[in-house]
């Protein structure tokens, strides 16, 4: 029977296509466990507040042990009370033919006003994961606003997403089930300037767990389709769905927040986007995906260090780079053009 005290757990978006996929894995303990009662708060905006009560319906038919509660609410101080973790995922989705950072203007005024009810309404513990996009920058923009009274390592970007898009193209290039495979990274922004790395990856191959480079043994698969693949992945859901990824993207939310409340698995690491601490060169600040260990029972990230990059890589990493400090003084000029 569940013991401790419910997690408050916000998820914004609830009633759009990828809240209405991780609502249900949360509530019934795929991420805080199966023993960790919860209380679930959806956050949506009021032109779909009946839409959001169908939600929180649905949620109290499935009969879940874990889930002590449900609030279904359209105001943003509510929604964002007393907080233990949030998934930032409300946000306009791009559409064919778009990049996410065409997002950016209709995207980061939300972000500014999230950021600045987490500092106002949540727990100073409040761990968050934004997922709207374009995800890095909004991530960087509800730092800022949430500054003084949330720490910076509390906010994370999705690029899990790639993160497990990678490793499942690695599985079927070796033709081994992607549990075989682990440490892959994924480097910089969740855009096409992402880079998407094999080089610190390992397979279970035969019994053996041996370097990914030298089970996929194809060079300029790795630097070529390889990266391509995962970097312009999204587009191509949307191109044949008409709709963008939405059970994969709740199941990378679930994934990440998973390993940020227990640790990931030892000699294991993940890709988060966190804010920059200068490690690999990477401007402080800049909201940078880095591969990254969690120790669950602190629930604090630490970058892992040492990683070899070569020529190639760096590259590779600048590119990205630069892309997220434009996107950072555009995201910037409009909150500062944004009166609220
Ligand atoms: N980081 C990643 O890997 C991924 C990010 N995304 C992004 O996630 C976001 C959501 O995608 P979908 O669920 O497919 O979109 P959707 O359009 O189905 O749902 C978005 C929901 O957010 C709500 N919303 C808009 N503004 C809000 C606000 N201020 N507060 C609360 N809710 C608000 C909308 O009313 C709608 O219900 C998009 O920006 C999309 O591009 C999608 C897939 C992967
Ligand atoms: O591509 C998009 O716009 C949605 C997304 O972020 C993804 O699927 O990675």
């Amino acid at each position: 029977m569940p013991s401790s005290a419910p997690l408050r757990v916000l998820v914004t978006g609830a009633a759009g296509q990828i809240g209405y996929a991780v609502v249900l894995q949360i509530a019934k303990g795929d991420v805080f466990g199966n023993d960790q009662p919860i209380v679930l708060v959806l956050l949506d905006i009021p032109p779909l507040a009946a839409a959001l009560e169908g939600v929180k319906l649905e949620l109290q038919d499935c009969a879940l042990p874990t889930l002590h509660g449900v609030e279904a609410v359209t105001d943003e101080a509510a929604g964002f009370k007393d907080i233990d973790y949030a998934f930032l995922i409300g946000a306009m989705p791009r559409k064919e033919g778009m990049e996410r950072k065409d997002l950016l203007a209709a995207n980061v005024r939300i972000f500014k006003s999230q950021g600045q009810a987490l500092a106002n309404h949540s727990k100073p513990t409040v761990k968050v994961l934004v997922v709207g996009n374009p995800a890095n920058t909004n991530a960087l923009v509800a730092a800022k606003y949430a500054a003084g009274k949330i720490p910076e390592q509390n906010f994370s970007a999705m690029t899990r997403l790639d993160h497990n898009r990678a490793a499942a193209q690695i599985a079927l290039k070796v033709g081994v089930p992607v549990g075989n495979v682990k440490n892959v990274t994924i480097w910089g922004n969740h855009s096409s300037t992402q880079f998407p790395d094999a080089s610190h990856a390992k397979v279970v191959k035969d019994g053996n767990e041996i370097d990914a480079i030298s089970a996929i043994n194809d060079n300029s698969w790795v630097q070529g389709d390889f990266i391509s693949t995962v970097q312009k992945r999204g587009g191509v859901i949307i191109e044949k769905r008409k709709l963008s990824s939405a059970m994969s993207a709740a199941k990378a939310a679930c994934d990440h927040m998973r390993d940020w409340h227990f640790g990931t698995p030892s000699g294991q690491h993940v890709s988060m986007a966190i804010v920059s601490d200068g490690s690999y060169g990477v401007p402080k600040g800049l909201v940078y995906s880095f591969p990254v260990t969690v120790d669950g029972s602190s629930k604090q990230w630490k970058i892992v260090q040492g990683l070899k990059i070569d020529d190639f890589a760096q590259s590779k990493l600048n590119a990205t780079t630069k892309e997220l400090e434009e996107e950072r003084d555009d995201a910037l000029a409009a909150c500062e053009e944004s009166k609220q």
